[in-house]
């Protein structure tokens, strides 16, 4: 097994070079209905391969959800291993959004599955739900640091729902998010540039500074656009971790398709937003 460069270094230096936007391939049937495309697996197609062909060389991060490829059974996700492999070839980062999570031992399938250097869907990192107990993710750290691969673990998730599970309180007194986030401090310690353990913390969120974000790893903040979170509220939700953050939008530039130009330029508007507030490295 071929091994990479640790995600994270990869990561950071993609960021540094192209900024931090991290663009959703979020094939939903609406979606395609508005691109005038039937909810078939030609119209999937057609919708994630413009995607790839306008944004890969550019975004530094893209985000195919799976879900709306598993929709097609096996033709969709052979459409999807295409987009990962096209993605790729053409300079993006590919974050697999899967939220994987199960028992160690079956953990170790879905790491096999998507952190695997010759897996068909091998992706440059994975999200996956911490909520079987942090420690059955191990699995996928293991095969993680192998690879070179990472991990987007959902620690403070966008979603209103999210709060009755990762805002519960501990014993200890520490709430569940926090301790997931902890839990990454301690996987990315002493990494050089940062770690390539991340969390998912949604831009939803409000005022995060009860939280210790300083976990040395990035964090991937959905819910700009469509959930409501603008780029102006990143510096207020991640404080001083706002140089980590990677902020994902989905349908708030996916809607501007399918013409290829005006997709480009609804990206560049969100990443030029997004540079005016998050200071330069
Ligand atoms: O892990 C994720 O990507 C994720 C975590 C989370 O807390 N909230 C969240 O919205 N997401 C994903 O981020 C994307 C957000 O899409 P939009 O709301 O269309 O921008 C979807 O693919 C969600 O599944």
């Amino acid at each position: 097994m071929s091994v990479l460069e640790p995600f994270g270094a990869r990561l950071r230096r993609a960021m540094d070079r192209r900024g931090p936007l991290c663009v959703g391939i979020d094939p939903h049937a609406s979606l395609l209905a508005e691109w005038g495309l039937n909810d078939d697996v030609a119209g999937l197609e057609r919708f994630s391969r413009t995607v790839v062909e306008a944004l890969a060389d550019r975004v530094a991060v893209l985000k195919p959800q799976s879900a709306f490829f598993e929709r097609f059974g096996s033709r969709g996700l052979a459409v999807l291993e295409t987009a990962v492999a096209e993605a790729r070839a053409a300079g993006a980062l590919v974050v697999m959004d899967a939220k994987r999570g199960d028992i160690g031992s079956t953990m170790a399938a879905y790491a096999e599955s998507f952190l695997h250097k010759d897996a068909p869907l091998f992706s440059d990192a994975l999200t996956v739900s911490p909520y079987l107990g942090y420690g059955s993710l191990s699995p996928a750290v293991t095969l993680a640091r192998e690879s070179g691969a990472g991990l987007f673990v959902l620690a403070l998730t966008s979603n209103p729902e999210g709060g009755e599970v990762q805002h519960a309180v501990r014993s200890d007194g520490r709430n569940i998010g926090a301790t997931m986030l902890a839990h990454l401090s301690v996987e990315n310690a002493g990494e050089e540039p940062m770690g390539s353990f991340g969390a998912v913390v949604g831009a939803t969120l409000g005022d995060l500074s009860t939280y210790d974000l300083d976990i040395n790893g990035p964090l991937l903040a959905p819910g700009i656009g469509a959930q409501g979170a603008t780029p102006a509220d990143l510096p207020r939700v991640f404080g001083a971790a706002v140089r980590n953050v990677v902020p994902n939008v989905s349908r708030g530039v996916l809607r501007h398709g399918p013409d290829a130009d005006t997709l480009r330029d609804a990206a560049e508007r969100v990443a030029e937003e997004i540079r005016h507030v998050v200071a330069p490295s």
